[in-house]
């Protein structure tokens, strides 16, 4: 059984305004990619780590994730989006690891994903369905509003869910899914739904946080000073 994860790195992070690409800030000693790379590869699920660079940055990031087995990484260069980026490792994880059982899909933004729920989302791949995406449930009442900003209505919250990574897929689904991708979508599971396949969830957590804004940032950093580093990651 193989599992490979794919994880689009190539953001410039201009929401976060920290001036370089947002996979290469450092949290604690340590960059976002590489605590993102070390959790998938902690949670002893994960075979393989296909990373999408920037375009030129790609020997600045293979060597910052110098430190883990070369013969489990691989990094390319990434597209001008996310779902380009997914594209371009994708192409290489097929022709690098032919065999893949299960193909994850893992923001490097999300650097602080808890190996078992890396775990979860194998598991219910391994277990039968095509597409598992880790969702929560949504926090805040959710408003509906026109153009003007007023408020046009109150939507029902209970069946919505906000979503994270990693995605997890059967390799021929998401192979699917991205040949019949038109216009890039906001996530691969997306892509999926588009071309009508079914995608199931498992529970997300909140440190599995995309790491947006320098606010998004802090709270990075305070949760960590709270909690053991080895459960954060
Ligand atoms: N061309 C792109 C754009 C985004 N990503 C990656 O997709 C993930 C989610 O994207 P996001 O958090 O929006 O990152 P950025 O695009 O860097 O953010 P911003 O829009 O603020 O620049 C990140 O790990 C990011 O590096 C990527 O691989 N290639
Ligand atoms: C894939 C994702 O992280 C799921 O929540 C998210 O959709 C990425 O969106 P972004 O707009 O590229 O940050």
């Amino acid at each position: 059984m193989t599992v490979v994860a794919l994880v689009p790195a190539a953001g410039r992070g201009v929401r976060l305004g920290a001036g370089m690409p947002k996979a290469l800030v450092q949290v604690a000693g340590r960059s976002l990619l590489v605590r993102a790379v070390g959790g998938l590869l902690d949670s002893g699920r994960v075979h393989h780590v296909v990373v999408a660079a920037p375009p030129d940055q790609v020997d600045v990031v293979e060597r910052e994730l110098g430190e883990f087995d070369a013969a489990a990484v691989h990094v390319v260069a990434g597209g001008a989006d996310r779902t380009e980026s997914v594209r371009l490792a994708l192409a290489v994880t097929e022709r690098a690891v032919p065999d893949a059982d299960v193909v994850l899909v893992h923001d490097a933004a999300r650097a602080f994903t808890p190996p078992a729920m890396i775990g979860a989302v194998v598991d219910a791949v391994l277990g039968g369905a095509s597409a598992v995406i880790p969702v929560l449930p949504v926090a805040d009442t959710i408003k509906q509003v026109d153009e003007a900003g007023a408020v046009t209505a109150t939507v029902d919250r209970s069946p919505l869910r906000s979503v994270q990574t990693p995605q997890g897929f059967r390799p021929g689904v998401l192979r699917a899914a991205y040949d019949a991708a038109g216009d890039a979508a906001t996530d691969d599971a997306g892509l999926v739904e588009r071309a009508g396949g079914e995608v199931r969830t498992v529970p997300g957590h909140p440190n599995a946080l995309k790491i947006t804004t320098a606010f998004d940032l802090a709270v990075a950093e305070s949760v960590l000073a709270v909690e053991p580093i080895g459960e954060l990651r």
